[in-house]
């Protein structure tokens, strides 16, 4: 056996969508902030490349690398790649930093309650885990401030016509649609479907309406969120939704960043108040219980702090490699799985 790289993986899930972590044969990117490091990995693409891609990973996979903390307020750092972009900040892929940091010992656990503090590129995050028996049994969240960009926007959309959209910020920027203006019920059979509609909304969106962060460099629409009807009892709303992933796939998870990004649309539309709870449903029925910890003014726009909470599961661990003589160091990219 020979390798010219080892890269050292604990593979997770949260809620069903996987979150890899790399917990040790990567150098720390060059960067003076986690934002810069992020940065560097998606302007070189090298790392994502040979983690993402095959044969190594998949169009569902994301992979977070860690990194030492820059703030000194954090007790660890990471950076979070998914297929099209290396984003701010990721709901299920903090759940899952945090399950392995903490089941696998590289933090200690404290039972019942864990405290961390995260550094995530779009800053800090505060998490709060509910352990028992050596694991952290839920991972809550309180998420970067997420905010409103545009409320009942119209774009037009290939093959669908004029459709109305919110589109918000949740860590990450979303183009939210109805899904009973799509004729959608969110069910498993629709997945195809749904991922494909999903990605020419984004598009469109980013054509029509774009997307300009008010701190940092953020310039576009990563995610079509397709939501359902929402129900309330009493102080608890629940609905499902789909977040459709570029090139061509859908979150399996209930999406953290984008029941932010739904929380601050609500709230903004009278629909939620601050007392109340959003438990936000996925296509394969898993769930994140969330809910608005507080307003803030972010740069002159109102936004709020969400947190998010959902449980996480180590599924393995990896050992990367790469024989010099691979013909495809950087692997490869198919539409069959892709996205076309
Ligand atoms: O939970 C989230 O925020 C996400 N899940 C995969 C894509 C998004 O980052």
């Amino acid at each position: 056996m020979r390798s010219s790289k080892t890269i050292h993986v604990i593979s997770a899930h949260a809620e069903g969508e996987v979150g890899d972590v790399i917990v040790g044969g990567v150098a720390p990117p060059p960067g003076e902030t986690v934002w810069d490091q992020r940065s560097f990995i998606a302007d070189d693409q090298t790392l994502r490349n040979f983690m993402l891609n095959e044969p190594r990973g998949g169009v569902f996979r994301h992979v977070n690398l860690l990194v030492p903390p820059k703030n000194a307020e954090a007790d660890a750092a990471f950076i979070i790649m998914e297929p099209e972009d290396t984003p701010p900040m990721s709901g299920s892929n903090s759940i899952c930093v945090s399950t392995v940091l903490l089941d696998s010992g590289i933090l200690s656990i404290q039972e019942p309650v864990t405290h961390l503090t995260l550094e995530a590129p779009g800053g800090l995050v505060r998490v709060r885990a509910e352990c028992r028996n050596g694991k952290a049994e839920r991972i809550f969240v309180q998420n970067v401030p997420s905010f409103v960009d545009k409320l009942d926007a119209h774009i037009e959309v290939e093959g669908i016509g004029t459709l109305r959209v919110d589109t918000a910020f949740g860590g990450d920027s979303f183009a939210i649609a109805d899904a009973a203006d799509l004729g959608f019920d969110l069910t498993p059979d629709e997945g195809a479907d749904l991922a494909r509609t999903g990605a020419r909304i984004t598009d469109a969106a980013n054509e029509q309406l774009g997307f300009d962060h008010p701190t940092t460099d953020w310039r576009h629409i990563s995610f079509c969120q397709i939501a359902g009807p929402l129900d309330r009892q009493g102080d608890i709303l629940t609905g499902r939704n789909t977040v459709a992933i570029k090139p061509g796939k859908l979150d399996r998870s209930p999406c953290g960043t984008g029941a932010s990004a739904r929380m601050a649309v609500l709230l903004a539309k009278g629909q939620m108040t601050m007392n109340d709870r959003y438990h936000a449903r996925s296509v394969i029925d898993s769930e994140f219980q969330c809910r608005i910890v507080d307003q803030l003014d972010l740069n002159g726009r109102v936004a709020i702090t969400p947190e998010i909470s959902g449980r996480g599961w180590i599924t393995g661990t990896h050992q990367h490699m790469l024989d010099p003589e691979d013909p495809w160091p950087g692997g490869y990219r198919l539409s069959d799985t892709w996205g076309a």
